[in-house]
């Protein structure tokens, strides 16, 4: 078998930083450079020539992800200097054949993304009959976050394609290694190499693993498992950016300072401080779920005291968010129980057992549902409706590596504005 080719995906909107970049994973071991679809449209084909010019040695792959007048666009890749053109593979037929002779005119070859293509193996077949040099077996960032796998589109294809078939989409050290094993002769590796701190380290993890292509057994994880991991890993501020600035709870802190919780909601709605419900509810939440009160937003009597958090910890609840005032908070610090609420007060109310458990509330300025996730730290609670949560848990993920590689090059002297290019990307108006 011949020596699987390792592609590394520049998504990224500033070429100074692309080029940084590409140099660290090409010291990686990283022997094609693609000027991804992010950075063609904030750079235009500058970012082609310059990636043409910095790294004389290595292929240039243009993702032009073209929909359209295929002869031009392979045309304008070609004379900025990319070695290999991508199209999409559910362009029109017209499209494709332009874009061939265009690559055959230009002495460039072409790769089809079969990026939400229905029939992926007949599409190849017949891609790969009308002339295309490559086929990528490609789930999108966005796909991936919805749990689509690009190992399972490779693995469609596998013996089914007469040209070389690359595969892209997520890809890890590991994932990778099982590509090569799967039949990919080319692996496009993106965010898990250029978001790293370390892009050299992470470029030579990939290299390692395609040279020596292994399926390894995979531990089966459930859906909630995995929301869980996810969530464990990133914080409250990544989930609301991944939310588009929605989900944030206002008003609300964390009682015993720095502690976490993640966990489907068990909802609460209560009145005036009576603690029935409240302390009901610990019985009905199993160990991992998150108990959520609402106290109508009342602060002069709390429904929460030290004892009903002695009993949610032995239970194994994660967690407690209220919408109102929490009384024993020297002995709940002493827990270190992951408490947040609105305020402190040393009355309780009554046991009258007003309201409800497992309806959806309103909880400070958000509405709860029980089984949506919450995630809370010491900035604070996010909730995420339970229909978003695998899909929103990874997208929180990728904001959390986007930062490490921001903060690396902080670390080394950028100030922000530098890094992310503020001025630039200011809106106009
Ligand atoms: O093509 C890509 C995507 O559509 C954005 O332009 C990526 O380059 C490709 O998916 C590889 O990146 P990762 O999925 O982050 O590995």
């Amino acid at each position: 078998m011949a020596t699987p080719t390792l592609q590394v995906a520049l998504d990224l909107l500033e070429l100074d930083r692309a080029v940084e970049i590409a140099d660290e994973a090409v010291r990686g071991g990283a022997d094609w450079i693609e000027v991804g679809t992010p950075l063609i449209k904030s750079e235009g084909m500058q970012a082609v020539r310059t990636l043409r010019e910095r790294f004389p040695g290595h292929e240039i792959v243009a993702d032009m992800k073209i929909a359209d007048t295929g002869a031009v666009e392979v045309e304008m890749a070609a004379k900025s200097g990319a070695g290999v053109v991508c199209i999409l593979a559910d362009a029109d037929d017209t499209v494709i054949v332009e874009a061939v002779r265009s690559a055959r005119k230009y002495g460039v070859r072409l790769m089809a993304d079969l990026i939400n293509v229905g029939d992926p193996v007949s599409r190849s077949r017949e891609l790969a009959a009308l002339g295309v040099d490559y086929i990528n077996a490609h789930v999108g960032i966005d796909q991936q976050m919805i749990g689509r796998s690009s190992l399972d589109l490779l693995r469609r294809l596998a013996g089914e394609v007469g040209t070389p078939v690359a595969v892209a989409g997520g890809l890890d050290a590991e994932t990778a290694s099982e590509a090569v094993a799967a039949g990919a002769s080319i692996v496009i590796v993106g965010g898990n190499i250029v978001k790293a701190a370390d892009v050299t380290g992470a470029a030579r993890r990939v290299r390692e693993a395609i040279d020596r292509p292994e399926i390894r057994p995979r531990e089966e994880e459930s859906r909630d498992a995995a929301i869980r991991r996810l969530f464990e890993g990133v914080s409250a501020p990544n989930v609301t950016d991944a939310m588009h600035r929605k989900g944030a709870m206002a008003g609300i802190v964390s009682i015993c300072g720095r502690v976490k919780a993640v966990g489907p909601a068990v909802t609460v709605r209560t009145v005036a401080g009576d603690w029935a419900k409240p302390v009901e509810a610990i019985d009905v939440a199993g160990p991992g779920d998150v108990l959520v009160i609402s106290n109508d937003g009342k602060t002069d009597v709390a429904p929460w005291g030290e004892l009903a958090t002695h009993s949610a910890k032995n239970r194994g609840v994660a967690g407690v968010v209220i919408d109102g005032a929490v009384r024993d908070v020297d002995d709940i610090r002493e827990m270190k129980f992951p408490l947040f609420a609105t305020a402190t007060v040393p009355n309780a109310g009554d046991p009258k057992g007003l309201g409800e458990i497992n309806t959806e509330i309103v909880c400070c300025g958000q509405e709860v549902r029980p089984g949506d996730w919450i995630v809370a730290d010491e900035s604070g609670v996010v909730v995420v409706p339970r229909e978003r949560a695998y899909e929103i848990a990874r997208r929180a993920m990728e904001v959390r590596k986007n930062e490490e590689r921001i903060r690396e090059e902080i670390r080394r002297g950028r100030t922000l504005s530098e890094v992310s290019e503020l001025l630039k990307w200011e809106k106009r108006h």
